[in-house]
């Protein structure tokens, strides 16, 4: 056991050694960087207003709360206004609240905002920004973007892979019937993330990633932690000349986890080369290539315009995987928690589907391609998208000065989009914290989905590409989840507990426990006995 007089040496050593830092940087700051001085500094600049500041932090302080990140910037947007020059740490960004703003930046200035923020997870971490989502704006950022919407995304593409869908929406039906069955409550949130990484899985990579339970748990999980990592590793970012030190406490998670992820990438990526290989070697005629083999014959193909590294593609299916399964499953999670607080709109979506599947007295169950004709059901998924948007801020990175808002915006400068205050403001949407889908039925939003302030998937060229995708998944899958079975919520609780959990998405708190109650034959709907 430690002496005192050893804790009292460790305590002065830790002293003495913060104090030399904060020398060294001080001195740095002074003598150094001076020479490229910050923003904030320059006075022919009009920034946007910033709140008040403490030196050395800038404005950290205002963002640290136990609260989760999103309140924090509604709190700042409502206390100090809807362009805001903050600087976290030696980081200056830009707080951009309301729809007027976010349409300068997604629709007048889109290209100089069409880059991302450097990733916090540092090359050497995991992918860096080899990838889609962080990818710099050049011409590798066009081809992905051109190959993932064409062979992914497009229209032509999804009514390709509309039976991947139907199946796993059967299953997850499966599921609830045998819940039913036992009269056991299911956990909604991981049985969606479950679906939504097998469709993503399966339409990318032609792979189940949540075929056992196990499997699927660690799949969520998996994405959990890159949320988490990611958050952990911004902070650590923040801190500017002492990041080093937020990666070294953070450095056994940061080995880990980007272990885990290139173990699973390499295996799928193995498989399809096997496949590819006993087919034909590589030949161009393979007939129903998925994403990874178009990927892979890119990357081997000597000609190809642009290279293509293994890096590249495995980072360029973790960033599909991590940007369209939990994002998706939230907000499927958030439209089944409103729904099944509000009663009487649970009626209403179920007794519109009733409308549509029940002809000439015959019942079946309801179908992707009935969602264009229910309109109630739309509504009510884009009004859950709108309170609960789950990537509540999207970043850019200006990258050539412009003004917004009247307001310069230097060079270089981190943007970040607060889409939860922006999709709540009251100048576009009356009563913004109501749960109210029969605002989406009324032709004023439909008239400015984009530049009004719906900005759930974001804007311009970088806005969502999978957001059709999601919006199809989650209204197919909340349709059959309303059509075939009533709901008690959790522990005989009074409705589902509408709180946002802490983390860099938005994702409910707690967990959506509910018993499910088949309320229909499952016979009708022609879904096989023996498998249920
Ligand atoms: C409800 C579900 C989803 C939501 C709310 C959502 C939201 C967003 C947002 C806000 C952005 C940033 C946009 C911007 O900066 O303007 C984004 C980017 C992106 N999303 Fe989604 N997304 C969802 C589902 C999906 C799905 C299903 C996929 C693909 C399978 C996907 C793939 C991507 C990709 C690749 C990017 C990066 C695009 C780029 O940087 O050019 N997302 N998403």
């Amino acid at each position: 056991m430690a002496s005192s007089s050893d804790q009292a040496h460790c305590f002065i050593i830790i002293i003495a050694t913060t104090t030399t830092l904060l020398a060294l940087w001080l001195t740095k700051k002074i003598f150094i960087l001076n020479k490229n001085p910050s923003p904030a500094n320059n006075p022919k600049l009009r920034l946007p207003p910033s709140p008040p500041a403490l030196p050395l932090i800038g404005h950290i302080h205002h963002l640290a709360s136990a609260q989760p990140l999103f309140k924090t910037f509604h709190a700042l947007r409502q206390k100090y206004g809807p362009l805001l020059y903050l600087r976290l740490g030696s980081y200056p960004v830009v707080l951009v609240s309301s729809p007027s703003l976010a349409s300068e930046i997604f629709h007048t200035h889109d290209v100089s905002f069409a880059a991302k923020p450097d990733s916090p997870l540092e090359d050497r971490l995991l992918y860096g920004d080899s990838g889609f989502v962080t990818a710099p704006y050049g011409d590798y950022w066009k081809f992905v973007k051109k190959l993932c919407v064409t062979e992914l995304l497009s229209t032509r593409q999804l009514d390709r892979s509309r039976s991947v869908r139907r199946e796993e929406v059967e299953r997850l039906l499966r599921k609830l019937v045998a819940k039913s069955e036992e009269k056991a409550a299911v956990d909604l949130s991981v049985e969606l993330m479950s679906l939504t990484n097998n469709v993503t899985c399966r339409m990318a990579m032609s792979t189940r990633c949540s075929g056992e339970d196990n499997e699927a748990e660690r799949c969520r999980k998996l994405v959990k932690e890159s949320n988490e990592l990611t958050a952990k590793m911004l902070l650590a970012h923040m801190l500017g000349p002492f990041k080093r030190v937020g990666y070294f406490l953070l450095r056994r998670q940061a080995k880990e986890f980007p272990a885990r992820c290139d173990e699973m990438l390499e295996r799928i990526l193995m498989e399809h080369e096997e496949r590819s290989a006993s087919s034909a070697a590589y030949s161009f005629d393979c007939t129903n290539p998925d994403l990874m083999d178009i990927l892979l014959r890119v990357s081997k193909d000597p000609e190809a315009d642009i290279k293509v590294t293994r890096k590249n593609i495995k980072a360029f299916f973790l960033d599909i995987f991590i940007a369209g399964t939990s994002t998706t499953a939230d907000a499927m999670a958030w439209t089944m928690a409103e729904i099944l607080n509000h009663p009487a709109i649970f009626k209403r979506v179920r007794q519109e589907i009733h409308d549509l599947t029940n002809g000439s007295g015959n019942n079946r169950l309801v179908e992707e391609t009935d969602i264009p004709n229910l309109h109630y059901l739309q509504a009510v998924v884009k009004e859950a998208l709108r309170l609960h948007p789950p990537v509540m801020a999207a970043p850019r990175v200006c990258r050539e000065a412009c003004r917004v808002g009247g307001f310069d915006i230097p060079k270089g400068v981190a943007v970040a989009l607060n889409v939860y205050s922006i999709t709540r403001d009251p100048d576009v949407w009356e009563n913004p914290d109501e749960f109210s889908p029969e605002r989406f039925l009324q032709g004023m939003v439909e008239k400015g989905f984009q530049a009004n302030g719906f900005a759930a998937f974001g804007g311009g060229r970088r806005m969502c590409p999978g957001s059709n995708l999601a919006f199809t998944v989650i209204c197919y899958a909340v349709a059959a989840m309303v059509q075939c079975f009533d709901w008690k919520v959790g522990n005989g609780e009074d409705g589902v507990r509408m709180e946002a959990g802490l983390g860099m998405t938005m994702s409910l708190a707690k967990p959506l426990v509910c018993l499910p109650l088949l309320q229909v034959c499952l016979d009708q709907f022609q879904m096989e006995a023996s498998s249920l």
